[in-house]
């Protein structure tokens, strides 16, 4: 990985966790609010995590398709500084969020074949990021953090149109790959450095960044 390439760990619920995330080269944390998720947090929670947080680390909420009472709440507790938006939101709700907010909004987009790649192009120019995710599979609760992943020869030789993180299913073992075929310079996980779900292991998060170095 080269040295400017970002990882963020996602689904972090305790503050030792944020630090060992830190400590190991971690550039984002993110925090997932959505009850049906085992990494759901309620807002005070988040604020008091958020507060002890690193200086330097990017601070990011994930919400799926949150109303604005829910965002009005959770911006004025928390100090962030992005918002990740796993519904689907359309491009429209994203420009109002971003306007709303003033904070940078990364799209996430669900991939499992060619045809879904044009959801990308949708909301390059709209968003300020957009977050490569496996498609959420039929019969799932959860529109991501089901650790699986997707061809990531799909996105070979992609030409970007703006910043963009790979996600879905990555594991210490399988980032060197996954970045060697699609070239991502910014790495999104959350169940593949977890014990159990929403268990985070200092360890696992420790190797995966060191594999993501390595490769
Ligand atoms: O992590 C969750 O519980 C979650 C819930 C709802 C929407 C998105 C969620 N996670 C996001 O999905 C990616 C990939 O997860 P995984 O590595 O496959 O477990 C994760 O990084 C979050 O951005």
């Amino acid at each position: 990985m080269p040295a400017d390439t970002a990882v963020k760990i996602c689904g972090l619920r305790k503050s030792s966790d944020i630090d060992a995330a830190a400590l190991a080269g971690a550039r984002y944390v993110g925090f997932v609010f959505f009850p049906k998720s085992p990494r759901h947090l309620e807002i005070p929670a988040a604020a008091a995590l958020s507060v002890a947080a690193p200086i330097g680390l990017c601070k990011v909420a994930l919400t799926v398709n949150a109303d604005n009472a829910f965002l009005d709440t959770l911006v004025d507790a928390v100090p962030l500084d992005m918002l990740q938006l796993h519904g689907s939101e359309s491009p429209e709700r994203v420009s109002e969020v971003k306007a709303r907010y003033g904070l940078p909004v990364m799209k996430a987009v669900g991939v499992a074949e060619r045809s879904d790649l044009a959801q990308i192009d949708l909301y390059s120019g709209v968003a300020d990021q957009i977050l490569v995710d496996t498609k959420k599979p039929k019969g799932s609760d959860l529109p991501g953090g089901n650790g699986l992943t997707f061809d990531w020869g799909l996105l070979s030789r992609r030409v970007w149109r703006c910043p963009w993180m790979l996600a879905g299913g990555l594991t210490p073992e399988n980032v060197g790959t996954a970045i060697k075929t699609t070239g991502a310079r910014q790495i999104d996980l959350s169940s593949g450095v977890e014990t159990s779900p929403g268990v985070k292991d200092p360890a696992l998060i420790r190797a995966f960044i060191q594999a993501a170095q390595a490769a």
